[in-house]
């Protein structure tokens, strides 16, 4: 069976401690595979290698560098269909969506950082009169942390990888253990694509120890983080102290606002999606759907109807659009709080329980889910939930709208839908959200800062925000005698 290791200054290799961990495919509910469980050790040898290779890395020149990055973003394009199977099988995401979005996202992240890296510039500051002038120097930290989520693996992996050796400095990186797949095949072309040895090193093993170790590491000094809450807290109170700088991507209970003068069908088909793509297993997905009184019936008529069609089944069958959930464990999350909701008085519109596949009897299928809510309180409307399972509930004026929306403790992001110019600015000042999409959903382009507010986390990342938060500041201050 596939044993799946970490790449340490360019090598893979096995744990020192040779403990492993089952890999199981959640289409099957099979284990196909053995993940190295990585210690403190691990993160010790990868932190030495990754601190020899940075003072090369950071002195080789920028054209250089980015050459490298561009040539992995080839090397995953030249790959694209093996990786988008390795990751549907992995993560039990249906592969067209593998194929469309997640591998060609992870070689756009490595193709914009080695682009934007040599666009990056620096401020200075002349003091007229004072035959003074300031400059900034952005340097690289050294050895960074980078660890991401099991739901989009190699699209965020990357996404903080590139960004992180873009600027030059080396990397200790850690995906999920859930999903560990595509994040091991990608050290075999980054040696293919001729980044030095050492410069990555990626770690295999749980959070409470691989990523406990990374966070805790004296000596690396910035983490960027995409995960849960929880987790987000616990990295925070850890890293405080140590003075690391810290970029969290967290949870979302993202809001919906439907308008009745919105483009009916633009709306429906999108919020399908942004309810159910990728299992709702992704942090934008819109989980509280809020609609005007006035086309609320006719939006819960057409919403399941449409929900009701989406075809449930194996991630490799091209006619799915409806995967697997990630993991046992996470199926028993997404049921508990469909009973948690029938308790709290919601009633279920469609869906609501786990999908029977008589090929894959073991796998982990769940019906996507709508449930209407009485009260914005109630906990599925609270807690974050990360599965195919939306809320719906309706609004009488913008006014309640914004209310409801921002009645959360969340602030990822939010959609708005509309065509009313003046409402769509109103919302988008006073949406409390880092993000705010009008008309639209999961509309990306990489230049842009992304991150949430509140408790979904701190800093930005994307374009010159994450090149920002690689590098560490320095003003130099230069006077001259006139
Ligand atoms: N805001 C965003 O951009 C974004 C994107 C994707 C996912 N998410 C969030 O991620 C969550 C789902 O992902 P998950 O279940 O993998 O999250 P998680 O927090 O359990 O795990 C995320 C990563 O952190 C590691 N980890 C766990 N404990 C750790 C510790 N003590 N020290 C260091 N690392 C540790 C895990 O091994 C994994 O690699 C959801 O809450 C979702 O909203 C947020
Ligand atoms: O599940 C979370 C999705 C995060 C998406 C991004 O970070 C992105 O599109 O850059």
């Amino acid at each position: 069976m596939k044993k799946v290791l970490h790449f340490i200054n360019g090598t893979y290799t096995a744990s020192l401690n040779e403990d492993e961990i089952a890999n199981i495919n959640p289409s099957s509910g099979d284990v196909y595979a053995h993940i190295t469980r990585g210690n403190a050790k691990d993160v010790d040898l990868a932190f030495t290698a990754a601190k020899e290779a940075f003072p090369k890395w950071s002195n080789t020149p920028v054209q250089e560098r980015s050459r490298i990055l561009n040539r992995l973003a080839d090397l995953i394009e030249a790959n694209l269909e093996d990786l988008a199977k390795a990751e549907a099988i992995d993560n039990g995401k249906p592969l067209s969506l593998a194929s469309q979005v997640d591998i060609p996202r992870a070689a756009a992240n490595f193709r914009f950082f080695a682009q934007a890296i040599t666009q990056f510039s620096t401020e200075a500051h002349e003091s007229q009169g004072l035959h003074t002038v300031n400059f900034t120097l952005r340097q690289p930290h050294g050895v960074v942390g980078c660890i991401s989520p099991w739901n989009l693996p190699l699209y965020l992996f990357t996404w903080k990888i590139a960004p992180a050796l873009a600027a030059g400095n080396t990397v200790l990186a850690k995906p999920s253990e859930v999903t560990p797949m595509t994040a091991y095949l990608l050290g075999e072309l980054c040696n293919q694509a001729g980044l030095p040895k050492g410069v990555l090193n990626i770690l295999q093993g749980y959070g409470h120890e691989v990523g406990q170790a990374i966070i805790a590491h004296p000596l690396i000094k910035a983490i960027s983080f995409t995960g849960g809450t929880t987790t987000g807290q616990h990295i925070a109170k850890t890293a405080a102290p140590l003075f690391k700088k810290l970029s969290l991507e967290l949870g979302g209970k993202n809001p919906n606002l439907i308008f009745a003068d919105c483009d009916y069908e633009q709306m429906l088909k999108t919020t399908v999606r942004s309810s159910f793509a990728n299992q709702g297993q992704i942090c934008l997905c819109g989980s509280r759907i809020l609609v005007e009184a006035s086309i609320y019936k006719k939006f819960k008529q057409d919403f399941i109807k449409q929900t009701k069609a989406l075809k449930i089944g194996h991630p490799l069958d091209k006619h799915t659009q409806v995967g697997a959930l990630v993991s046992k464990q996470h199926l028993e999350k997404i049921e508990a709080y469909v009973n948690i909701a029938k308790a709290e008085g919601g009633t279920i519109l469609c869906g609501g329980k786990r999908h029977q596949n008589p090929d894959y009897p073991k796998g982990f299928y769940f019906e996507p889910t709508i449930i209407e809510v009485q009260s914005n309180q109630c906990r599925i409307n609270q807690e974050e939930i990360f599965g195919p399972i939306v809320s719906l509930m309706p609004f009488k004026d913008e006014a309640e709208a914004l209310a409801l929306a921002n009645d959360s403790k969340y602030g990822l992001s939010a959609s708005v839908w509309t065509s009313n110019l003046d409402r769509s600015m109103r919302l988008s000042q006073q949406l409390q959200t880092g993000i705010v999409w009008v008309n639209t959903w999961l509309n990306r382009d990489l230049r842009t800062p992304f991150g949430g507010t509140k408790q979904s986390g701190l800093g930005r990342e994307g374009g010159l925000e994450a090149l920002r938060f690689f590098t560490e500041p320095k003003n130099v201050c230069i006077t001259y005698k006139p």
